[in-house]
């Protein structure tokens, strides 16, 4: 609880930063199984977006465990605070006039919906990877999938632990056989579409 501190108003806001840079801050926020595509579609559309002159951060889910979360582990009550300082960081960052591309699982409703609470109207954009399992399991690109079938690893997502799939996402990508360029690209276009990713 934050008891007798007070909030510091500094001169160069949010408004500022975003001007300097010639943008407008938001989160792009996936989500999805794992093996689904976030981080190979994140890294896609980040580099994209910095070939065209963006500013951006990308938190990826395993980068982010390693240190900042690295004390956490895969209990309902973990991922909870795992989803919640990646939203407070990923606030700051926003603040600092970046587009912030996030890919963890965050497999449950209210914690992604903390983050949109937490962030101006439009600057909360949920992009739900939508890998059905088997395909995901198929990839298994980290032997993740056959560890858990094994029991060898407990509160897997999509096995023994819940993914509540986002009921209405900013965008909706559906796997049909297309390559990480061709989703990323899927990804891109409905982003201009939809107008969010308009400069100041
Ligand atoms: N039990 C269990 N369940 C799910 N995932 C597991 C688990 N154990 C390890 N991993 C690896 O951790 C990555 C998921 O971390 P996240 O921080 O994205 O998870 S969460 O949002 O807190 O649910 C996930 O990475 P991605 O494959 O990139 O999603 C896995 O590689
Ligand atoms: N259309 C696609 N989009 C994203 N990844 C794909 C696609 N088709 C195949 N893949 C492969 O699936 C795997 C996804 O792994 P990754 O991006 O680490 O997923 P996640 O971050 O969701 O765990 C990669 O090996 C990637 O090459």
């Amino acid at each position: 609880m934050a008891t007798n501190i007070l909030w510091h108003q500094h001169e160069v806001d949010k408004a500022r930063r975003a001007e300097a840079k010639s943008q407008r801050p938001a989160i792009i926020w996936f989500t999805g199984l794992s093996g689904s595509g976030k981080s190979t579609i994140a890294n896609l559309l980040e580099k994209k977006l910095v070939e065209e002159g963006k500013h951006t951060y990308l938190l990826d889910g395993d980068n982010v465990r390693h240190g900042l979360c690295g004390d956490l582990g895969f209990s309902n009550s973990d991922r909870v605070e795992n989803i919640r300082r990646i939203s407070e960081v990923a606030k700051l960052f926003v603040d600092s006039g970046l587009i912030v591309l996030t890919a963890f699982i965050s497999p449950f409703k209210t914690d992604r919906d903390f983050c949109r609470s937490l962030m101006q109207e439009n600057e909360f954009i949920e992009v739900f990877v939508d890998t059905p399992i088997e395909e995901c399991e198929k990839r298994d690109p980290k032997g993740l999938y056959q560890k858990a079938r094994q029991g060898d690893i407990k509160d897997f997502t999509g096995i023994d632990s819940n993914y509540e799939a986002p009921v209405d996402p900013e965008v909706h990508l559906t796997f049909s056989g297309q390559t990480p360029e061709q989703s990323a690209e899927m990804l891109y276009e409905m982003l201009i579409e939809k107008g969010y990713l308009t400069d100041v």
